[in-house]
């Protein structure tokens, strides 16, 4: 009784697979992501045959393995994609990608163009960004290989030249969803968070004006970077509302995010599939920070009670 048919499931969240030359800051801006959002992101830690660096740990940073074993071990099919890249072999085993998603987290994974056009090719559906470094493209990532100095002079010079080669792979338009410039470090970041859906407060502030749309008795206001969404009126059975999608953008950049709204005050309770669902209350507030609102158009998608999808745009001033 009372119950909306649900006429989409949303789509588990999909792994983000970062590519970019060496040097490029792929390691530097990932860390930043794990960093903030520890509960959100996993890592998907690679295996390889290159030495570890100073302060690389064994399990954290990768797993570290000799040639042979690992040759032995690709061959098993325990990897999901696997390359050699600047002189050592690398490569994704399914292990680190089922640990990530066992943990219940995005997977992560920092792997090289040649591993993004094997993932592409897999079954696994991924999200995939290309980093680039500023122009003068190749000297701005010398400069940046040097002042890591984790490398010799003969690495960097192989570095560099793999560089440009991977530069030209990127204009590949088949293969990556998002292409990002790592000028300034900090702008990059928060180009970051808004490609995967996170919230940025420059973001935020951005997104101060108030709008307000009555759903099926249900009321959407938009202000200062959150929907909150209060029900008024009888509750019945029939205010039953599910809210599956919400998208914002400008119209020509849409962004969608499918389990949107974390719902603070009661009562309510959330689908198994995460999609939370606003049940009989009566003048009850639920609200989600939306940090990422990078325009000033909204679009709560909610289904209602009578399972018929209800489509409405929300203007912030
Ligand atoms: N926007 C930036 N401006 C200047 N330096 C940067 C920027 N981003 C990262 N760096 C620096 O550049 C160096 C290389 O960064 P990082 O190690 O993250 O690159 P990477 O893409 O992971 O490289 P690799 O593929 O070799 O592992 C680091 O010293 C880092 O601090
Ligand atoms: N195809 C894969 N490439 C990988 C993997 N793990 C890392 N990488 C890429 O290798 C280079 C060099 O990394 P570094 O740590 O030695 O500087 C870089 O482009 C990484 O993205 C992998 O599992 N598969």
């Amino acid at each position: 009784m009372g119950m909306k048919a649900v006429t989409s499931v949303p789509e588990p969240p999909r792994p983000v697979v970062i590519c970019g030359p060496s040097g490029v800051g792929k390691g530097t801006l990932i860390g930043k992501l794990m960093k903030d959002f520890l509960d959100k992101f996993g890592f998907s830690v690679s295996h390889t045959t290159r030495a570890p660096r100073i302060r690389e740990i064994d399990g954290v940073h990768y797993h570290f393995a000799s040639r042979p074993v690992m040759e032995q071990e690709i061959k098993e099919g325990k990897f999901l994609e696997s390359a050699e890249v600047h002189g050592n072999l690398y490569g994704t085993s399914w292990a680190a990608v089922e640990a990530v998603a066992d943990a219940g987290k995005i997977c992560i994974l920092d792997i090289d163009v040649q591993g993004a056009q094997a993932v592409k090719k897999s079954a696994l559906k991924a999200t995939y960004i290309f980093i680039k470094p500023p122009a003068p493209e190749v000297k701005e990532l010398e400069r940046r290989l040097r002042g890591r100095d984790t490398e010799t002079e003969e690495q960097i010079q192989k570095r560099l030249r793999n560089a440009k080669q991977e530069l030209e792979r990127a204009k590949d338009t088949t293969l990556f969803d998002h292409i990002l410039v790592n000028a300034n470090l900090d702008q990059a970041y928060e180009e970051l968070k808004v490609l995967l859906g996170l919230g940025s407060s420059a973001a935020s502030t951005h997104c101060n004006g108030t709008a307000k749309h009555q759903l099926n008795g249900v009321q959407a206001t938009l202000s200062n970077g959150c929907i909150l969404l209060s029900e008024s009126g009888t509750p019945t059975n029939s205010h039953e509302l599910e809210a599956d999608h919400v998208m914002y953008g400008n119209g020509s950049s849409v962004i969608t995010r499918s389990n949107g709204l974390f719902l603070n005050g009661s009562p309510h309770h959330s689908k198994a599939n995460g999609v939370p669902k606003l049940s009989n209350s009566l003048s009850t507030n639920y609200s989600r920070s939306l940090p990422m609102l990078n325009s000033p158009d909204l679009l709560v998608n909610m289904h209602s009670a009578t399972g018929s999808p209800r489509a409405k745009g929300i203007s912030a001033s």
